[in-house]
């Protein structure tokens, strides 16, 4: 288990250090349009499962959102100061 903070650091560290076999490091080399599709697709996902799936799986499809939008972020250099700007 690890909370938004700590999943925001360890992105941040991949995107640097860039280490074979990332998830993360492929997304970004994949580019914004790529990840937005994800982003979008983990959304899609995420209502599905709260309307038919139950909490369980709901919470871990709005996970995989929180994840997308985290590498999104970093795609377009976009810090969370940024977003809680608008909060
Ligand atoms: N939390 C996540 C996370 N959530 C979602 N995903 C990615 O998003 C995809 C979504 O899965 P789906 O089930 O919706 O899709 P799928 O059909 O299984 O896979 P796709 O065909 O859509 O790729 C997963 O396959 C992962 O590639 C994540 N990838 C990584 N993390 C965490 O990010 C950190 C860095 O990961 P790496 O960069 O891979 O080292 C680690 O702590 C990971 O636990």
């Amino acid at each position: 288990m690890k909370t938004f903070d700590e999943l925001w650091t360890e992105l941040n560290d991949k995107a640097r250090s860039r280490p074979e076999g990332s998830g993360t490091v492929r997304e970004l080399d994949a580019g914004v349009h790529f990840i937005g599709k994800k982003l979008v697709e983990e959304a899609a996902e995420s209502w599905m499962a709260a309307e038919h799936e139950g909490k369980e799986r709901a919470a871990e499809e709005i996970s995989q959102l929180l994840y997308h939008a985290q590498v999104l972020m970093l795609a377009t250099g976009i810090e969370l100061d940024d977003v809680y700007a608008h909060l």
